[in-house]
């Protein structure tokens, strides 16, 4: 018998969420029947999406949702063997029982220099993210300027550098002093943290005199509308994220910049990564291969035990994170 430890949502967030929202419960799981397989999480996944999501889509008393990286330690599924690692979406789960359906197995070739938690980074949904949010909705050209924000963490990151691999000129915000210096050392051209500069759009202007060719929003809100006018003429937005957002309790009052988007004739298009499923593999190898390049250098941020998953969490939405934050449980 297996006792699952499981965090659901106790209260929906009002604002920032507070640890009093989660609840910490365990749950025996049954023997495995043929045809399912036990699964014991090793990294989880915290991320963005988890905080809107609950307001679309939970009810108080649900699971938390969420992707991890799992062991299979018990089998009655042929194509899973006892030992090896698959990502699941298990939500904030230590163990699961699953059929096998919609897991993605790591491959038994999974390089032992690179950490399995990968899988949910650079080697997984946000490095899809970066790499088809941007190469196919801003088709960065060499010697364009790209502006990046959230740009020190798991999307955000990768972007800038992709940016660079392509020859553009990258401009990146985010949210410290150390973050930005980070940001440096990978390759950005111009970094600035948006909590200090003294105003937004002057900082935007001196960035990139000419303007920006490219824009990869995860922010939105005030950021977007301070962007949007330093655009250059047919400039290309992929709207990716609103983080900016995601905690408010009145939304925001934002003038939509309808004359902008005219007269610059601006391209801005909103995505979800699971468009580019069906190519999922052609981006996880050229990820990859960029990787083992060193052409394309990753940064997590680990806490420690599955009983932090809500900090984690938290932390997250704060801008703890350097990279891509996950859980080692
Ligand atoms: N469309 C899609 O398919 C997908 C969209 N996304 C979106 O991409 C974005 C980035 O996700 P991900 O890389 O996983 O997360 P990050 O690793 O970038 O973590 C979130 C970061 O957002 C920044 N942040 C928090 N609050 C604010 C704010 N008010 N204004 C500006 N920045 C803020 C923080 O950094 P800082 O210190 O810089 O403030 C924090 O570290 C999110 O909006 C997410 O929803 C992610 C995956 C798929
Ligand atoms: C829920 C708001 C999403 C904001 C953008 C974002 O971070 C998207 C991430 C997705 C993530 C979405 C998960 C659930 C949304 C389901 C909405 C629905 O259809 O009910 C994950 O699926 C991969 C990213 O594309």
């Amino acid at each position: 018998m297996v006792l699952a430890k499981v965090w659901k949502l106790k209260s929906h967030f009002v604002g920032f969420p507070k640890s009093s929202d989660f609840l910490l419960e365990e749950e025996e799981l049954p023997a495995i029947k043929d045809g399912e397989l036990l699964l014991e999480a090793e990294f989880l996944s915290v991320d963005p999406y988890m905080r809107p999501y609950s307001v679309m889509n939970m009810k108080e008393g649900d699971v938390m949702i969420g992707s991890q990286v799992a062991k299979v330690v018990e089998s009655k599924v042929a194509e899973f063997h006892v030992g090896s690692f698959v990502v699941s979406h298990a939500g904030w789960r230590s163990h699961s029982i699953s059929t096998g359906d919609s897991l993605q197995a790591l491959p038994s070739t999974w390089p032992t220099e690179l950490p399995r938690s990968l899988a949910l980074g650079v080697l997984g949904m946000p490095g899809l993210t970066a790499y088809f949010g941007l190469l196919e909705i801003c088709g960065p050209a060499r010697g364009e300027t790209l502006l990046v924000n959230a740009a020190a963490g798991a999307v955000g990151m990768l972007v800038g550098q992709i940016g660079k691999i392509k020859g553009c000129r990258v401009v990146g915000f985010a949210g410290s002093d150390p973050k930005v210096e980070l940001l440096k050392e990978l390759g950005f051209d111009s970094a600035l943290n948006y909590r200090s500069v003294s105003s937004l759009d002057a900082a935007l202007a001196q960035a990139a005199p000419g303007g920006y060719d490219c824009f990869f929003d995860n922010v939105g809100g005030d950021f977007l509308c301070a962007a949007l006018p330093h655009m250059k003429h047919r400039g290309r937005v992929s709207v990716c994220g609103g983080i900016s957002m995601y905690n408010d309790v009145t939304s925001q009052k934002l003038t939509f910049p309808q004359l902008t988007l005219i007269f610059k004739e601006l391209k801005v298009e909103g995505f979800m990564v699971t468009r580019w499923q069906h190519r999922r593999d052609e981006g996880i190898a050229a990820l990859a291969a960029w990787v083992k390049e060193g052409k394309l250098q990753y940064r997590e941020t680990v806490t420690e035990g599955f009983s932090a998953m809500p900090d984690a969490f938290m932390g997250l939405l704060r801008g703890d994170n350097v990279g891509k934050a996950v859980v080692r449980a």
